[in-house]
Parts: structure tokens; C-alpha cells; sequence
């Protein structure tokens, strides 16, 4: 039996601080399989950059268990790459160095790598900007540009906490066709973290409603299959998508 890519097992976070302490997340159990498209919705404060941080390492469980296939998470992994709603493009080096950065932080770069890069950016419509530098770009692009040097280290897992909030409609819906098309016949599993129903809805294979404080999660939603074939754009005009879209909206609210 393959292993799952993430499995988290009763696992529940306190933060400490000097005066106080925040329960953040109650136990809280998910598996997720290699391959799928995962996202976790749910009111500010209700922990799903918690769920994110506990499963990319960056912090640990107060207690139960976060396994990453089939091992338990004991710091960060270059399994993993990490996409923000910050685009985090470093302002001195070209695009290209840009793209790169994350290959050379691992220890990855060669002229084949480097070459996947060159190729993402231009399958995201960007080969022109090269030579170009961030501040020469607008924001969308700019955010493509952080999803070429993500998806450029080939990461089994991707994370992703709110990637496209800072873009307009126009933009955020091309992106999250562009980001699908790439992800087409990769088997990469990723976990998105969104406050945006709607992108949640038209990407993923499952939802996890999270709610309350401390958070935990309230409701599992598999998205039917009509919306997971159709693309981000035509998911949106497909019969259930809108119903479902409600139904979520009012789970979202009682919070
Ligand atoms: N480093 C920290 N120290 C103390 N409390 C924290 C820390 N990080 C988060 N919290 C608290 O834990 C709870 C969950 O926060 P978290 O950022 O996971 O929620 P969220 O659902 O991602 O919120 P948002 O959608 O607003 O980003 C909140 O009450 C928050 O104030």
C-alpha cells in the first residue's frame, strides 16, 4: 500500500508565549493522497496557516502526529515547496535568477534544471521577462513568476497559503488556470490554504471546512467529479457549483 502524502493524526497546536497562551487547533485528523488537490477554507483565525506550518516543518505538534509520506515531520523537507500570498521575489537579480533561487538554496541547479525553469516560465506566457527585474513587472506577473521558481524545484508537495489574494479577478482566475495546466499529468499533491470559496471550489478534489476557536475541522467536502474535470473557469458554470458554493458560504458564516 502506497503511503499517504500527508496524514495528520490528533494533532493539536498551543502557541506559548511569555504572558499567554493561544490554543490554536483542536486534534485534528486528514489523510491525503499523493496526487490530489486538497484545500483548507475556514474564517481568519481558525488555523490553516497552523495546518500549513505543521506540515511543512516549520513548526511541531503541541501534541499527536504529522506523518509526510509515511515518515513523521521532524523540521522542513525539499520534499516540500512553499508558495505566499508575498511573492518574495528578490528585487536585485533577474527573473531568471529569480526562477533559479530555489534550485540553488537545494543544491539542485544545472543546466537541465535551470532549463525546466526557463520552460515553466515560458508555459506561464513569461519567456520574455528573462533578463527583465521584478520591479519591471506588474503584479500578476510578478506572482507567476513566484510559481515558476516554486514549481521549479519539482517538490512531491506544494503548499500553497492564500497565492492569489493579492491579484485582481481577471488575473487570479488565469493564474489558476495556468497553475492547473502545469500541474496536468504530474502526479504533485498540494495543499492550498484560502479564505477565496470560489478558488477553493473550482480546484480541488476535497475541502476541509475548518471553523472555531481553537480550530478544528467541521466539514469534508469530496467536490464532485462534474467541477473536478471541468477547468478553474468552466468549473464555476457547472450546475452544482453554485449550490455548493452557498452551502459552503453558510458554513463559513456561522463561525
Ligand atoms: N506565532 C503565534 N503565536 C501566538 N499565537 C498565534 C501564532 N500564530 C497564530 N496564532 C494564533 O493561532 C490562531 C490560528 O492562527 P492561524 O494564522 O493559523 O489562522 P488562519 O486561519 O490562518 O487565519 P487567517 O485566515 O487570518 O490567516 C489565531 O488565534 C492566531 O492568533
Amino acid at each position: 500500500m502506497t503511503a499517504c502524502a500527508i496524514e495528520a493524526n490528533r494533532a493539536t497546536k498551543t502557541y506559548l508565549s511569555r504572558q499567554d497562551q493561544v490554543e490554536a487547533l483542536e486534534p485534528i485528523s486528514f489523510q491525503i493522497n499523493p496526487g490530489e488537490f486538497v484545500s483548507f477554507i475556514g474564517s481568519s483565525g481558525c488555523g490553516k496557516s497552523t495546518v500549513l506550518s505543521l506540515v511543512a516543518g516549520l513548526i511541531p505538534p503541541t501534541s499527536g502526529e504529522i506523518f509526510l509520506f509515511g515518515r513523521p515531520v521532524d523540521g522542513p523537507s525539499d520534499r516540500i515547496s512553499y508558495m505566499l500570498q508575498q511573492d518574495c521575489l528578490l528585487d536585485w537579480r533577474t527573473v531568471e535568477e529569480n526562477i533559479t533561487l530555489g534550485l540553488e538554496f537545494r543544491g539542485l541547479k544545472n543546466k537541465k534544471t535551470a532549463g525546466h525553469a526557463r520552460y515553466l516560465l515560458q508555459e506561464l506566457g513569461l519567456g520574455h521577462t528573462l533578463h527583465q527585474y521584478p520591479s519591471q513587472l506588474s503584479g500578476g506577473m510578478r506572482q507567476r513568476v513566484a510559481l515558476v521558481r516554486t514549481l521549479a524545484v519539482q517538490p512531491e508537495l506544494l503548499l500553497l497559503d492564500e497565492p492569489f489574494s493579492a491579484l485582481d479577478y481577471q488575473n487570479k482566475l488565469h493564474l489558476e488556470e495556468l497553475l492547473v495546466n502545469v500541474l496536468k499529468g504530474q502526479r504533485m499533491t498540494v495543499l492550498l490554504v484560502t479564505h477565496d470559496l470560489e478558488e477553493a471550489l473550482a480546484l480541488s478534489d476535497r475541502i476541509y471546512v475548518m471553523g472555531g476557536h481553537p480550530g478544528h475541522i467541521r466539514r469534508t467536502l469530496e467536490v464532485p467529479e462534474e467541477i473536478r474535470q471541468a477547468t478553474p473557469l468552466s468549473a464555476r458554470d457547472r450546475p452544482s457549483f453554485r449550490p455548493l458554493f452557498n452551502e459552503l458560504w453558510k458554513e463559513i458564516d456561522q463561525t
